[in-house]
């Protein structure tokens, strides 16, 4: 049985990882130290009660702009793309059960011995009895991304909340990776972040989220202990949603 969840701010959430940040001081490909940081840090939601969705991108590996870039068909490349979104949440599943927690895969391309089939009530069911499920493959169709496939299974599985994890501490004025003077907004709301057209989230699961007011927060997957604080209610990272009535806010 799955235990207390009275610690924590959230019954369900949506966990996305940057595929990208998953190379850690590599260029390419998976970082088996971040891979295992990241499966104690789940394990310690999963151990005070946390239902844990988790979509993971493929940015370490192929993503299909990049490779219609270089001369590929974009439809082959988005393939490529999402079935590199598998291969990771096959190595995050390997961690994580290595951290004796169970987890499911499930995939929106068929992948009959590989992983399940997606299906919403089953993973419903595997995450009210405590594992970890991962939904790999993004959308399933090509010119989205795992941001918006994040989103959209938040939405489906009735999360709490979808909690993007990424390499920088949280939405910013700028791209901060670009612009050293940017800072660092602790909420804004969804129309803002449409309207300054920042970067951090593609638009299309940023309106996904708005319109099925799915409150989404940003944070430092690289900073220990952050996506725990988080979790308990501290204030980490960037918080957007609808609530007008907060607005506009910079952290300290
Ligand atoms: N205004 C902004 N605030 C914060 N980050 C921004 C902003 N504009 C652009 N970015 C960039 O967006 C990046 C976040 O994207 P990230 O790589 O985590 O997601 P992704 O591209 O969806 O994931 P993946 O690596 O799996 O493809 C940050 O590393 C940051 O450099
Ligand atoms: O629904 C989706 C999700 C992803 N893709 C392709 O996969 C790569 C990797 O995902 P990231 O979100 O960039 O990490 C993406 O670039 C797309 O090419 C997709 O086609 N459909």
């Amino acid at each position: 049985m799955p235990a207390s969840n009275q610690h924590s701010k959230y019954k369900r959430i949506l966990l996305k990882l940057s595929g990208e940040a998953l190379m850690g001081d590599e260029n390419f490909g998976i970082d088996p130290k971040v891979m295992n940081r990241m499966a104690l840090e789940i394990g310690q939601l999963v151990g005070i009660g946390v239902q844990v969705g988790m979509v993971i991108g493929g940015g370490n590996l192929f993503r299909g702009a990049a490779l219609s870039a270089a001369g590929l068909d974009r439809v082959t490349g988005d393939h490529m793309g999402m079935l590199a979104t598998v291969m990771n949440a096959l190595a995050m599943r390997d961690a994580l059960e290595r951290s004796n927690i169970p987890t499911r895969v499930m995939s929106a391309i068929p992948m009959t011995g590989v992983v399940d089939d997606y299906d919403r009530r089953n993973a419903t069911r595997y995450l009210e009895q405590g594992d970890v499920v991962i939904f790999s493959a993004g959308t399933g169709n090509p010119f989205f991304t795992t941001d918006s496939a994040a989103c959209l299974r938040g939405i489906e599985i009735d999360s709490d909340v979808v909690i993007k994890a990424t390499k920088v501490d949280g939405v910013y004025t700028a791209d901060p990776m670009k612009d050293p003077t940017a800072t660092r907004y602790s909420h804004l709301t969804f129309d803002e972040a449409l309207e300054k057209q920042l970067g951090v989230m593609d638009l299309t699961a940023i309106c996904l989220a708005r319109d099925h007011d799915m409150p989404v927060r940003v944070f430092n997957m690289n900073k220990p202990g952050a996506l725990a604080n988080l979790i308990v209610g501290g204030d980490e990272g960037t918080v957007i949603d609808n609530n007008e009535a907060v607005g506009e806010q910079y952290a300290e």
